[in-house]
């Protein structure tokens, strides 16, 4: 039997907790999300967390500068915010206009007001095992393990994908808990031989369908990290169906999506409150 291990209650929870916060808060947290792609998935992310925020009581500003816009007036949006004494919480939506790179306009992002982990800087602490945000989704993928029960020391685990955002930092907080990682990407010569020795699997490659059943070892759970927007409007995640060969494995939707929302919330409040 796979096991499903949802996102919602945990979601809840955090935002439970973010909300008690804001109920006790002077000023509202604020959190600032400039967007400059037309990406489904991203306009998915977009919009649950403007409804989150409106849930929990936080006030979020979108700044859409359109798929168009240059790399430097990514970098000055971001460096007006990051000066802004009302914006508590600054994040910038992948993917970027062509020839623009996360890592380098992320520099702009003031490192207290970080909350999606994206300034090098943030990373730099996460690998040194010190006081940073980390990048929601790879928190979320940790606090989904947690609350599932999920044990990591000594385990197994492989993360297929490794971008700054999700599988870099991943890997880091994966490590500072004892497991024993390995990271794929698209030039892994042979992704089932790294994915089937693994424990846990997690994907997060942005490919509809890449983690099949023959990539998995019989009881291994995985995490699906994937959000790819389908034509008719729905969203479906990296993993095929595995059910009778996982041991258990996250939806999509309501699996690492909602909780990633939630989290990025919380550092929003814990931010407002440095
Ligand atoms: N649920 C959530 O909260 C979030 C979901 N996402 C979703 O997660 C996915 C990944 O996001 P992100 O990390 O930003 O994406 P990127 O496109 O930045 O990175 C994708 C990674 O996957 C690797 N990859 C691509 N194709 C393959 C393949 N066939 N086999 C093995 N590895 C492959 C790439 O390898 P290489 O480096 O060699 O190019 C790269 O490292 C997307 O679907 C995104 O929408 C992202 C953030 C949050
Ligand atoms: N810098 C950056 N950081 C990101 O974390 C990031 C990004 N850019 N760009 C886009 C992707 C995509 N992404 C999603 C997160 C949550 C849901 C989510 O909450 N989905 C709900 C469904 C949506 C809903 O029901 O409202 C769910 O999975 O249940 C979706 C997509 C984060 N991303």
């Amino acid at each position: 039997m796979t096991g499903v291990l949802s996102g919602k209650d945990l979601a809840a929870a955090i935002r439970a907790e973010a909300k008690r916060a804001c109920e006790g808060a002077l000023v509202t947290p604020r959190l600032a999300v400039v967007v400059a792609t037309d990406d489904e998935s991203s306009a998915w992310y977009v919009r649950s967390i403007a409804a989150a925020a409106a849930r929990t009581g936080l006030d979020c500003q979108v700044v859409d500068l359109g798929a168009g816009a240059s790399p430097e007036e990514v970098e000055a949006t971001l460096a007006g915010l990051s000066a802004e004494e009302s914006v508590h919480g600054l994040m910038l939506q992948t993917p970027l206009p062509k020839g623009a790179r996360l890592e380098e306009l992320a520099r702009a992002i003031d490192p207290v007001k970080d909350v999606d982990g994206a300034n090098p800087l943030s990373l730099g602490l996460l690998a040194a095992g010190l006081p940073a945000f980390a990048p929601a989704t790879a928190e979320a993928v940790m606090a989904l393990l947690d609350h599932h029960g999920v044990e990591l020391p000594g385990k197994t685990v492989t993360v297929v994908g490794r971008s700054n955002v999700v599988g870099k930092p991943l890997a880091h907080l994966l490590l500072a808990r004892d497991a024993t990682v390995t990271v794929a990407h698209s030039r892994t010569a042979d992704l089932a031989a790294v994915t089937r020795t693994a424990d846990v699997v997690v994907a997060a490659a942005g490919r509809p369908g890449l983690i099949t059943a023959a990539h998995l070892r019989p009881g291994a759970v995985v995490i699906d990290v994937g959000t790819n927007a389908t034509e008719d409007g729905g969203l479906v995640g990296d993993v095929a169906d595995v059910s009778g060969v996982a041991g258990a494995v996250t939806p999509v939707p309501g699996g690492v999506g909602p909780v990633t929302t939630a989290l990025l919330l919380a550092h929003t409040v814990e931010a407002s409150r440095a």
